[in-house]
């Protein structure tokens, strides 16, 4: 069996991502893919000598076959920096080059040459400051560039806890938005669209078949009948009854704050929470650096890190490279669940 070509975006050149992606070359464990990272190679060059890690830097012409894993070497699709990165240190120049490594892993994706791509994190106000007015971050860009109306985050980790193992999925019925703007932006077409992508995601790339999603309501106790907020009543509740009337098998709208129990938990296969800040905070208390961020509703398969550049630690080596791993497994997992349903 051939390993499905990860193509790994490095990220903001001045964060961790590129820092990660060496780490991993250089490391001795195995890796779920031919992974080949995206991004300019003398600044992958120059990092790793910062980093003082020994990883050959193996630059792939157009057409070239994406070779086996092996320690210590890093294969590159050249993208080439606008301007010079220095960790920690934010340019605007740069803002174009790191959509350009997206654009780049798309096409691959789409054109086949890639099974996945995996985006280590991008700084989201540098790219608008550096001219991208607009811009909210890979998912949206992702929908976009695909062309697809709807798109949904769902970040996922599996946790080891006294019961046995479950894997804990938070997806988002609104992405990178104001929070002022959240209870406008939940409609019951979008939260049916949202939902459906949800199931049928599930079930496409990790073979569950009518999942239960459990749906946290918007306001504090789900709205306490009205008295604390209408969206529950005349928004979320009314779509949640029209798709069970289509089958979905769907609980809620729930108070978010006793949801993520584990006895609420048990028998969930997915949570979806309004909002990025009501869902985020429990899935990275129990699973930071142990989750992936995986974009559903594409044509292709895209996953990322659970955590942004951290610009504290770049170029010290000491950041964790764990959801960098699981973003990778998830993407080899999905990769391969595509080429199933094929
Ligand atoms: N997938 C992506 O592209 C993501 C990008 N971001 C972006 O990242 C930028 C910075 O966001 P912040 O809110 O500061 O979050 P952050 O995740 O970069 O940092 C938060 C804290 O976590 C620590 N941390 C993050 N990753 C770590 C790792 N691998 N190992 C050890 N410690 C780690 C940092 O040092 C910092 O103390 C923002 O522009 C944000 O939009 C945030 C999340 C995901
Ligand atoms: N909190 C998740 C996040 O900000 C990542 O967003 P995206 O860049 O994957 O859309």
């Amino acid at each position: 069996m051939t390993l499905p070509v990860l193509a790994l975006t490095t990220g903001e050149p001045a964060g961790i991502g590129p820092d990660l992606t060496l780490m991993l070359a250089a490391s001795r464990m195995p890796l779920p893919g031919r992974v080949v990272a995206v991004g300019d190679p003398d600044m992958l060059a120059e990092r790793a000598s910062q980093l003082r890690l020994a990883v050959d830097i193996k630059v792939l012409n157009p057409g070239q076959v994406v070779p086996d894993p092996c320690a210590g070497v890093l294969p590159v699709w050249p993208v080439a920096l606008q301007a010079q990165a220095l960790p920690g240190e934010l340019n605007p120049a740069n803002a174009s080059y790191v959509l350009a490594t997206l654009d780049r892993a798309i096409e691959a994706c789409r054109r086949g040459e890639a099974g996945a791509m995996v985006t280590a994190p991008l700084h989201k106000g540098v790219i608008i400051d550096g001219g991208h007015a607009g811009f909210t971050g890979h998912t949206e860009y992702l929908r976009d560039a695909c062309g697809v109306e709807e798109v949904v985050m769902m970040l996922a980790t599996r946790l080891d806890t006294p019961t046995g193992v479950h894997d804990l999925r938070v997806a988002l019925a609104t992405t990178h938005l104001p929070l002022r703007e959240v209870a406008d932006a939940i409609t019951g077409q979008g939260l049916a669209r949202v939902l459906r992508i949800l199931a049928m995601d599930l079930e496409r790339y990790f073979g569950i078949a009518a999942p239960r999603i459990a749906v946290c309501g918007l306001n504090p106790h789900a709205g306490e009948g009205g008295h604390l907020g209408l969206e529950e009543l005349e928004v979320i509740a009314p779509t949640l009854e029209r798709l069970r009337d289509e089958g979905m098998q769907l609980d809620g709208p729930l108070p978010a704050d006793t949801l993520f129990t584990p006895r609420h938990l048990e028998g969930v296969d997915a949570v979806l929470a309004m909002y990025h800040d009501q869902g985020l905070p429990v899935l990275k208390y129990a699973g930071f650096g142990r989750a992936a961020n995986i974009t559903l509703g594409l044509p292709i398969v895209r996953t990322s890190v659970d955590h942004g550049t951290a610009l504290d630690l770049a170029g010290t080596a000491t950041a964790d490279t764990g959801s960098l791993r699981v973003a990778l497994e998830v993407a080899a997992e999905m990769a391969a669940g595509q080429e199933m349903a094929r």
